[in-house]
């Protein structure tokens, strides 16, 4: 379990939080979205103890796995020592580390290169690395910062399988990313952040729930009508009564979690 509560932080004249709240289940993944220097960031170093907040509190149950947005890796040592200090320092030990170790290299595609420098890694298996560290040790609580950045689909189903596996087991899963596919594969709810506060929370189908669709319906000889309408069948039908003309196309389009993105962060 995780609640952060009223979190402030700032840096200089700069507000990177301001009143952050965000509660989130075990067993669940919370999708942290948000423009870049909403804050997100920066919740994660407080909820992961590297820096304090100037009022609010986090309250964490179980312990932290982080795997941050900046790759933080030792490029000289192989991929099998790097997860043996993580996992070490989590306080695995003897068989269960290497038992850790080689199931989580295998789910996510690490075992043939366990034995390779990390720095000869392509950045695709380094970014697996990365996410290895944190996941390796099945923390309680799981803070990942854009894990999949610059992966290849093959590294991202891997990782985000990985992901849920934890959260099925359950884990307290938050997971910040700007590519908002993902959080539908997650099946993750949702945190909108802006401006250093959660400014929307709810699982997708809650959130989407008031957003507008489109109605599109091509007739011969006019141009196209396009509609905006959170009653897409019902403005359809409307349309279709009142045309007098033959309809050579129709098009429903349901509001997607980038449009929610966009009337929430309004980037147009
Ligand atoms: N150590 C720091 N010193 C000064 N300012 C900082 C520091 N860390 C963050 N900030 C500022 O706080 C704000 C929030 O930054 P943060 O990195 O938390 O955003 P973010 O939501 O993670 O962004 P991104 O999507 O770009 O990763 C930004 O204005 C940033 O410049």
């Amino acid at each position: 379990m995780l609640i952060a509560d009223g979190l402030i932080k700032r840096y200089g004249d700069v507000t990177a939080l301001d009143g952050f709240d965000l509660r989130v289940a075990p067993g669940e993944v919370a999708g942290l979205v948000g423009h870049n220097g909403a804050g997100k960031t920066t919740f994660f170093e407080i909820a992961a103890k590297l820096t304090a907040p100037d009022a609010g509190q986090v309250r964490i149950e179980g312990d932290v796995g982080m795997a941050p947005q900046q790759l933080a890796l030792y490029p000289s040592v192989t991929v099998r020592e790097t997860l043996r200090l993580f996992g070490g320092l989590a306080g695995l030990r003897g068989r269960a580390l290497t038992r850790a170790i080689e199931t989580t290299a295998e789910e996510l595609a690490l075992t043939g290169v366990l034995d390779r420098r990390v720095g000869v890694l392509s950045g695709g298996q380094q970014r697996r690395t990365q996410a290895a560290t944190a996941l390796l040790p099945s923390p309680g609580v799981l803070l990942l910062d854009e894990p999949t950045a610059g992966a290849d689909p093959e590294t991202r189903a891997a990782l985000l399988a990985a992901v849920r596996r934890r959260a099925d087991g359950g884990a307290t899963v938050v997971y910040c990313t700007h590519y908002l596919p993902e959080l539908t594969e997650l099946a993750a709810t949702i945190a909108v952040a802006r401006n250093g506060r959660v400014i929307a929370r709810g699982t997708g189908a809650e959130l989407l729930k008031d957003l507008p669709g489109e109605v599109r319906i091509t007739v011969e000889g006019e141009p196209e009508i396009a509609v905006a309408t959170t009653d897409p069948t019902a403005t359809l039908a409307a349309l279709l009564r009142d045309l007098d003309r033959p309809v050579r196309g129709i098009d429903i389009r349901q509001p997607s979690l980038d449009d929610l993105y966009r009337e929430l962060s309004h980037v147009r």
